[in-house]
């Protein structure tokens, strides 16, 4: 879809601010460009519209090269997102969000009705926020307004510079997630720069880490944290990059441990009986519809052999989808201070729960299979280092 081919930005002044770049993008695929200041990231998108000229090789748009189009037409065709939104402050957010389809020669209902329809795509209200111009607006919906314009068009590619680098940590997340669902939706080919390696952890199918003016490496987050291709990387990533993983490493089903499962309207003595059967000194308990309802201690039995054991059941509502990160995990656990959550199915079926201890061997287990680029059930256990 996006291809440089030996690329090299040198600019007047001498500076060279990409060296031979070669990078493939998919179509589809959000690929986050990641690196300090000054590695030449913003050179390397800029030379996709066109706004730089290579110095040598080439950029090819679905084949072609860039260097063949008209310089509007492509930039018609190329969203663009930059930090400083750029929206035109006399105009409403509708209007400003409607600006390109009428470049194109929309009429202007239909790329207003387009307009509407991409704000609230963005999780914005065309009621309620179209009419309004730009200084109204928080940074975060700003930003939301210039996801939404760079989309007006149905580009192919979207490149996307420190985009929500204005916004407050907490604003920020949340435009991550809202980005995430939004790209699952419209599928395009996606540049994304950034020089925060969580949000290009976070947000990219692959990450491209810059040295200076060169890509140090290009993988999947999970094996640049996993397995950093040298020491420059090792140290851009940082030494908490076990933590970082965490954001990336989903919850599988061979993660979890299958504790006895009891049922509400259950006699306590029999439901005591499978767990000293099996060991443990508590259950889970489903209620009458198999749906979670929390757990119950064995020796509740004790006291109570005769009862039932939505008598005895405690709530607990910690759960989580099975496919969700680790990280998610963890957080749900400091949250609701448990030693165990639940994980359910796509029906909302329990299928295990997920212990810190079972939480702290998926990390290492992924970090391993990385290391060795295996699946990472594939890695025992005992073999892992610093077990
Ligand atoms: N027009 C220009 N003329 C001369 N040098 C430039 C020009 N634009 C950028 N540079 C230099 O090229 C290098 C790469 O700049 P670029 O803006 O691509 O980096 P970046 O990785 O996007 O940095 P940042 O994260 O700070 O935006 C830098 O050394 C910069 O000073």
């Amino acid at each position: 879809m996006l291809r440089f081919e030996h690329v090299t930005k040198r600019y007047p002044d001498g500076t060279v601010a990409v060296d031979d770049l070669d990078l493939e993008v998919a179509e589809g695929e959000l690929v986050t460009l990641v690196g300090p200041s000054g590695c030449g990231k913003t050179t390397t998108m800029k030379m996709v519209n066109r706004l730089e000229e290579p110095t040598e090789g080439r950029v090819l748009l679905e084949g072609r090269d860039v260097a063949d189009y008209d310089p509007v037409k492509l930039r018609r065709r190329i969203g663009y997102v930059i930090q400083q939104v750029g929206l035109f402050p006399h105009r409403t957010v509708l209007d400003n969000t409607a600006t390109v389809p009428l470049l194109l020669g929309r009429r202007r209902s239909e790329a207003r009705r387009r307009a509407a329809e991409l704000l609230e795509l963005v999780g914005l209200d065309p009621k309620v926020h179209g009419g309004r111009y730009p200084d109204q607006l928080s940074g975060g919906q700003r930003q939301r307004v210039g996801v939404a314009r760079a989309l007006a068009a149905d580009p192919p590619v979207l490149l996307m510079d420190e985009p929500f680098g204005a916004v407050d940590p907490v604003v920020r997340e949340r435009l991550q997630a809202e980005f995430l669902r939004l790209q699952a939706e419209v599928r395009k080919t996606v540049l994304f720069v950034t020089h925060d390696i969580e949000e290009a952890v976070r947000l990219g199918d692959r990450m491209a880490v810059y040295g200076e003016g060169r890509i140090e490496q290009f993988d999947s987050p999970a094996a640049v944290l996993g397995a950093p291709a040298n020491a420059y990387v090792a140290s851009f990533v940082g030494s908490d990059r076990g933590l970082k993983r965490l954001s990336v490493t989903p919850v599988e089903r061979g993660d979890l441990e299958e504790p006895p499962v009891v049922r509400l309207n259950e006699g306590l003595a029999a439901a005591a009986a499978r767990m000293r059967a099996e060991g443990v000194r508590w259950a889970v308990v489903l209620d009458e519809e198999g749906a979670l309802h929390g757990w119950v201690p064995a020796d509740a039995a004790e006291a109570d052999p005769k009862g039932l054991v939505a008598a005895h059941a405690r709530r607990m509502d910690a759960w989580l989808p099975l496919g969700a990160s680790l990280k998610q995990a963890f957080s749900t656990m400091l949250q609701y201070d448990a030693g165990w959550i639940a994980v359910l199915d796509e029906g909302d079926r329990f299928l295990g729960v997920l212990t810190p201890a079972a939480l702290h061997e998926a990390l290492r287990r992924s970090i391993d299979a990385d290391a060795r680029d295996v699946a990472r059930e594939a890695v025992a256990l005992d073999s892992v280092p610093g077990r």
